[in-house]
């Protein structure tokens, strides 16, 4: 397969691109861009599954709060309010986040995209739909009950500042009120994929698999 890279419109991202194929509309040497949105609590295993979703399936795995984490490390000037943020469960404004976003990515190279927590509220939600004009093709949404998630949180140990039983509180409660609402925005559009996320690592997975045999045929 011969490839090259262009810049996507939407994006203006460099693209996979596949010289034989003419997919969905787009000009002979495009693939359209791919976005899934992957919400639950804070610990349903978000991160856990989509790791097991790029082995399978060749998508790139973005995590906002990773992203937003290494901002923090990279002495950004947005660095110290994004820390404050991060640390009392509160959803960092959209501008910082979708720029993050946007900019890993162009630099991935790729077209489909697992983007994990995120939009975490009705301005995410926005503004990542109005700064790249990319509707996501479904939402994954892990159902997990909270003890469940507390439980998985507190033995986490990789040393997240908002792994504490505090913030974990706070955490909950933005979920609640503010990540649950754009779920259900999706779901009124028929768009929601729901997950059962309370169960052990492997059966989630088979369950995620079965959403995305369609993209089976497509790994790079
Ligand atoms: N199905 C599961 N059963 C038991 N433990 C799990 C399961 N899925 C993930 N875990 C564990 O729970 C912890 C949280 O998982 P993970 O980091 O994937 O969650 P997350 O949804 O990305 O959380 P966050 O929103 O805080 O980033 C990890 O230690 C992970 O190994
Ligand atoms: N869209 C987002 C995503 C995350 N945050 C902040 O990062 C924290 C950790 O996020 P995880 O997905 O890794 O759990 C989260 O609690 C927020 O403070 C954000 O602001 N916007
Ligand atoms: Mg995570």
């Amino acid at each position: 397969m011969e490839r090259d890279a262009l810049m996507s419109p939407v994006i203006d991202a460099p693209i996979v691109v596949d010289s034989e194929k003419v997919e969905n509309g787009n000009s002979p040497s495009e693939k359209k861009v791919i976005v899934i949105f992957v919400l639950g609590g804070p610990g349903s295993g978000k991160g856990t599954q989509c790791a097991h979703v790029v082995q399978h399936f060749g998508f790139t795995h973005l995590s906002a709060g990773d992203l937003l984490r290494a901002e923090i490390n990279s002495g950004s000037e947005n660095g110290t309010m994004i820390q404050n943020m991060i640390k009392e469960g509160k959803i960092v404004p959209s501008e910082v986040t979708v720029k993050l976003l946007q900019r890993a990515m162009k630099e991935s190279g790729n077209y489909k995209f697992l983007i994990d927590g995120f939009p975490r509220n009705e301005e995410n939600r926005a503004a990542f739909e109005q700064v790249t004009k990319v509707v996501p093709e479904f939402v994954l949404f892990f159902d997990c009950p909270e003890e469940e998630m507390e439980r998985r949180l507190l033995s986490r140990n990789q040393g997240r500042v908002d792994d504490n039983i505090e913030t974990i509180r706070k955490r909950f409660k933005v979920f609640a009120e503010s990540s649950v609402p754009v779920v259900e925005y999706y779901a009124s559009k028929g768009k929601v994929r729901k997950i059962d996320a309370g169960k052990p690592i492997d059966l989630v997975f088979e369950d995620v698999k079965e959403i995305f045999s369609p993209f089976d045929a497509d790994v790079n």
